[in-house]
């Protein structure tokens, strides 16, 4: 059955409504129809129903039929008005076709009024049908881009057949490139994508299309246009035509680039976790442990299974503590972290410094969700502190306090003592010839007697007092009371017989060693530590001078002395760049032939407008401050180059001897350097004897007896001085390649009259003629002596007796003078 339809009838004649209403009925058209007169109820109408068809008269007073028209059209485009009319000529009533009129029907003549409708209503529900398939099409388009839009992803069509590709504008913007910056084609893509994932993905793209799947889901790296990779997911689906055959292939591009960092972030998080030296624990809001890191498990010793759900309280070495543990939490809870060093236990029940850190983690906004505990296992730092704390403040030597605790100390010491008005002393305690152990019988005896004179000195000294070791061969105690001087020296002396005492060494080697101590006074000899440990130096250099084996006590004019000791240092080198030193020459007279055989040069230090300066004043410093290596080598030249000129002069004259410092003797290029001076002067070797001492000799060992046969296979002659001050035998000497022995003039001074002298220089005389050793004696001054020597078969003197050293000149002089007319 037909449906009803609603008909708006515009006609100004009620009868002519009605007989349309009526024709309409009578031909089967199940019509509701309504009627409107004017523009107002035609309006009232539109507003009100849902029309199916308008059947409108042309000519109604008061409407214009086109207007109205216009109208309707314009508020319902597909709702038809059919004309009924009876007095609208042809041409006109083509010309409302054209404007939109469906048809036109005579109201005399209704009969084709009934099929005029039912095609205006098939064709408007046609229209209406269609309108309202493209509104659907319209809609969902729009809500696919919607879609689109708000998932962000960027959409790619790819036609197999014709292989063009579309891609979206956010496939494009999602790699940083904006319309009709990148070609529609599939190249486009590959170029696009990571080198490195170029191949597998086409070749996964290829096995796809081959295979059977319809969907397909890769995931790979495009170059981003400003530089960099975005991560792509990118499902697809695949369509096949009417044979199977791939067609197209649609899918998007999901940017998965912050998800993968995350992931990245996440998995290094959990590397960290796992693989950090840090024992790592997380705890929940509730107090107890989620998870443990195994270096937790290793530090602490206790496995993830004993400790998860419970409380980190465990691990606090002082479990009654609890104060403490609260306050932790308090400041995590108010702060969102605390740190600070705690002490832990271990499970084996081992307590340990741990530096703990907890921090809380909080969700988006903020409120914690767990907490994150870290600690590090302070002991072994704690350890090397100490370790390093006792190796700055120690000698690693003896384990003595060094030179920056015995400051330390000292100022406490004074401290108390100014507090008290108590008495302290410094004793500062250098030992005598120690290189000559070091250098006889090494660096390991060396530090194993530093060691045992440490012991000694320690055992000796009060519990309240400090033994330091200031490095080398010096040590220093602090005596915190000393009621007197003299206590200090009666120490100073126990000092110097506990180091005195012999050594047997671990080879069983038996040593002896001497000491010299210098003693300062607190409040007496100064205020600070810095000034009381100087003039104990001072002392101590004093006591060395006056003899060594010894102590001294520190006075204000050693102080002067030291001084003046510096003062002269600069002096010295400062002479030496001026030239200020000349040489006297003092005459070595043959016994045997009354002739004068030699010469021995002696420096001196003649600084401009002063008095000239003995070398008994500057040669100990020089030696100690090494400037006997220059000086030592100009002498060389100067004497070498003066004795050439007297022999070119003809002065009969065998040698010219010179003095050899125990520096210049150890020099390793001493051998060429003599050479080169004797070949610039001119001089031949046998003309130079080189004068050493015994303890120069000692001092090198078995290295000496090599240095003295490759100088004496050079020509030169050697001649050992002063002898009999120092502490070798003549049994020792023999080994060495010697021409001549000089008796020092301590012996000759006291002969003839002095028992003892006299004996022991008669005894030097005999046992060098039985070595085939030449012998002069020094210091001769009288005639008495002169005879005795003669007597005893000596071979050759010097002394006052013939002639003091004189200046080169003089020396020529006195020589022409000595041989007479
Ligand atoms: N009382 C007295 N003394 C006499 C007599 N005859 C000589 N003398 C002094 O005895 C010293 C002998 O020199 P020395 O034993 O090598 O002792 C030397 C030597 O050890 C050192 N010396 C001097 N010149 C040099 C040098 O060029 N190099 C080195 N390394 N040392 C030197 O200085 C020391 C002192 O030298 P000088 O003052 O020149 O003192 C000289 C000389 O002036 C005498 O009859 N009576």
């Amino acid at each position: 059955m037909e449906t009803s339809i609603n008909i708006l009838i515009i006609e100004d004649v009620r009868a002519d409504f009605l007989m349309v209403e009526r024709h309409l009925h009578r031909n089967g058209l199940a019509a509701r129809c309504s009627w409107a007169v004017n523009a107002v109820e035609i309006a009232a109408a539109l507003e009100r129903g849902k029309w199916d068809l308008v059947l409108s008269d042309y000519n109604v007073p008061g409407l214009d039929f086109h207007e109205n028209l216009a109208h309707i059209r314009g508020r319902f485009p597909n709702l038809p008005v059919l004309l009924v009319s009876g007095s609208v000529g042809e041409e006109e009533a083509v010309e409302l076709l054209k404007i939109g009129t469906w048809d036109f029907v005579l109201k005399d003549n209704l009969t084709r009024l009934v099929p005029s409708v039912r095609r205006a209503l098939a064709e408007a529900a046609e229209r209406e049908a269609l309108r309202l398939a493209e509104e659907g099409l319209r809609l969902s388009e729009e809500r696919f881009q919607l879609a689109m839009r708000g998932a962000n992803d960027g959409l790619w069509d790819w036609n197999l057949k014709s292989n063009q590709v579309y891609f979206s504008p956010r496939w494009k913007g999602m790699l940083g490139y904006g319309e009709g910056e990148l070609e529609a084609s599939p190249f486009t893509w590959v170029n696009l994508l990571h080198p490195d994932d170029r191949l597998p993905t086409q070749a996964r793209m290829g096995e796809f299309l081959k295979g059977g799947d319809d969907r397909i889901e890769l995931q790979f790296r495009m170059r981003h246009k400003g530089g960099g990779d975005r991560y792509i997911r990118a499902p697809a689906f695949l369509t096949r035509d009417a044979q199977g055959r791939p067609e197209r292939l649609v899918g998007t591009h999901i940017d998965i680039t912050e998800a993968k960092e995350a992931e990245t972030s996440l998995r290094q998080a959990a590397a960290v976790f796992t693989s950090t030296l840090e024992a790592v624990f997380v705890i929940g809001l509730g107090g107890g442990i989620l998870a443990v890191n195994p270096a937790f498990s290793t530090i602490s010793e206790y496995p993830e299974g004993e400790v998860l759900s419970r409380g980190m309280d465990f691990l606090l070495a002082n479990q009654d503590d609890r104060a403490f543990h609260q306050a932790i939490w308090q400041a995590v809870r108010e702060n969102g972290a605390w740190q600070g060093e705690v002490s832990f236990r271990r499970r084996g029940g081992d307590a340990f410094p741990a530096w703990l850190g907890i921090t809380s983690v909080g969700d988006e906004k903020g409120e914690p969700i767990n907490y994150v505990g870290v600690f590090t296992d302070l002991s072994r730092l704690k350890h090397s502190e100490a370790k390093l704390q006792h190796l700055a403040h120690h000698d690693p030597l003896t384990g003595l306090p060094n030179r920056v605790l015995l400051q330390l100390r000292l100022e406490h010491a004074l401290d108390r003592s100014r507090r008290d008005g108590r008495r302290c002393a410094v004793l500062f305690l250098d030992l005598d010839h120690f290189k000559v152990v070091n250098d006889s019988l090494g660096h390991d005896a060396g530090d194993e007697v530093l060691q045992v004179i440490g012991h000694r000195l320690r055992d000796q000294m009060g519990e309240a007092d400090t033994l330091a070791r200031l490095g080398g061969d010096e040590f220093v105690m602090v005596v915190e009371t000393v009621a007197q001087a003299e206590d200090a020296a009666s120490i100073a002396q126990a000092m110097i017989d506990v180091v005195g005492t012999p050594y047997r060494l671990n080879d069983s080697h038996e040593v002896s060693l001497r000491a010299s101590v210098g003693v300062s006074l607190f409040p007496d000899d100064g205020e600070g530590a810095d000034q009381l440990i100087q003039n104990a130096d001072t002392a101590v250099h004093q006591a060395k001078q006056e003899g060594r084996n010894g102590y001294r006590f520190y006075t204000r004019s050693l102080t002067e002395k030291a001084n003046r000791r510096l003062e002269m240092e600069a002096g010295l080198r400062r002479a030496l760049d001026l030239r200020e030193f000349v040489l006297h020459y003092q005459p070595l007279i043959s016994l045997t032939g009354g002739r004068v055989e030699g010469v021995e040069a002696l420096v001196r230090w003649q600084p401009p407008g002063r008095e000239i300066i003995s070398p008994y004043h500057f040669i100990p410093l020089a030696e100690e401050t090494g400037l006997i290596v220059a000086l030592g080598d100009w002498v060389l030249q100067e004497a070498c180059t003066q004795m050439k000129s007297w022999l070119d002069l003809g002065l009969r004259l065998d040698k010219v001897a010179v003095n050899l410092s125990a520096q210049q003797f150890r020099l390793s290029y001493l051998q060429e350097r003599i050479r080169d001076i004797l070949s610039e002067s001119g001089l031949p070797p046998c003309r130079l004897e080189l004068e050493l001492t015994e303890t120069t000799i000692m001092a090198r060992g078995d290295e000496a007896g090599i240095q003295m046969a490759a100088l004496k296979d050079q020509g030169v002659h050697l001649s050992i001085d002063d002898f009999g001050t120092g502490y070798s035998s003549l049994a020792y000497l023999r080994r060495f390649p010697l021409d001549k022995l000089k008796i020092d003039q301590s012996f000759v001074r006291d002969i003839p009259h002095d028992e003892g002298a006299a004996e022991i220089t008669s005894t030097i005389i005999a046992m060098a003629k039985n070595l085939k050793l030449s012998v002069l004696a020094e210091g001769v001054e009288t005639p008495e002596q002169l005879d005795f020597l003669t007597g005893r078969g000596c071979d050759s003197c010097q002394g006052f007796f013939f002639s003091r050293p004189l200046a080169a000149d003089d020396f020529r002089h006195w020589m022409d003078r000595a041989a007479g007319p």
